[in-house]
């Protein structure tokens, strides 16, 4: 079934696997070791559960190193291509790069997620004619300097009056409605407090009527709340906010630790799918 297909007929949300190509990722940094591992991971993750996988090149977390189009190509176009032909599964590509989303595009993915919402020159264009679904998010400024200050009067109505306009700007360009997934952007641009007032009304979103897409997994705001400072020690507190994204109406949930989600969502569906009791 398409993302589509698969997004209409869940009674929880989908899990997305976050599958990291970037070879610090891997402890030898090796090309061929990176490619291995991960396939690896990402066959784990769909033992575990996982709907989709979200292969991204580029670590976007402040103060991490430009990549350029070429690094992010060779880093991602390989690993879609080995999950293609291995595995039954939904993919993703995490990128922002046009050139990405042409190349992965005709090896059959089915989402971009970019998190600068198509902003990079060409990239409009780029998944105009692809015919792919795209998630845009909302990000105050560039991963650089996000987190120095963000500042809002508001945070919700700002997120979501952004997210909006850059969906109305889509839709001008060629982009399908039904093809748009929106997404807060937890921890880009936020403090704790922003980032926990929009899950708090994160069902607010829902009036923009597209489908949610949710990504807190591990996350600094994670930290903050639960006093934990190692962001692989935060599953516990991942898994209690990706329920609340379920709970709150989310349709995808983009996180680390899929078996722990995974169970998670299945309390989420047993919950929501009792509605005619
Ligand atoms: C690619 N991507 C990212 S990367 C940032 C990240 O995971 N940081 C991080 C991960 C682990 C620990 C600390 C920080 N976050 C989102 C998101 O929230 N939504 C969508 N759609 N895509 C996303």
């Amino acid at each position: 079934m398409s993302l589509l297909q698969r997004l209409s007929a869940a009674q929880s949300p989908l899990v997305m696997g976050i599958l990291n190509t970037t070879p610090d990722s891997f402890s030898d940094g090796g090309r061929h070791n990176s490619f291995d591992a991960a396939l690896r991971h990402a066959e784990r993750m769909l033992a575990e559960g996982a709907h989709i996988i979200d292969v991204g090149g580029e670590s976007t977390r402040p103060g991490a190193p430009d990549v350029s189009v070429a690094e992010e190509l060779d880093r991602v176009v390989p690993v879609v291509e080995g999950l293609r032909s291995r595995f039954d599964t939904l993919i993703s590509v995490d990128t922002s790069a046009p050139e990405v989303m042409v190349a992965t595009a005709s090896l059959g993915i089915d989402l971009i997620n970019d998190v600068r919402s198509l902003t990079r020159p060409g990239a409009l264009a780029a998944a105009v004619a692809s015919g792919l679904p795209v998630c845009i998010m909302h990000m105050q400024g560039e991963p650089r300097s996000m987190q120095q200050n963000p500042e809002y009067q508001d945070v919700v109505a700002e997120v979501a009056q952004w997210l909006k306009i850059r969906a109305d700007e889509c839709m001008a360009a060629g982009i399908k409605r039904e093809h748009l997934l929106i997404d807060p952007g937890f921890g880009f641009g936020k403090t704790a407090a922003h980032n926990y007032r929009l899950l708090n009304e994160l069902a607010s979103l829902q009036k923009l009527g597209m489908p949610l897409l949710t990504g807190l997994s591990r996350k600094r705001m994670i930290g903050d709340a639960t006093g934990i400072g190692v962001a692989a020690d935060r599953v516990n507190g991942s898994v209690a906010g990706a329920v609340i994204c379920a709970m709150k109406g989310a349709a995808i949930v983009r996180v680390h630790d899929v078996r722990e989600t995974a169970e998670a969502m299945k309390v989420v569906a047993a919950t929501l799918g009792e509605q005619h009791v």
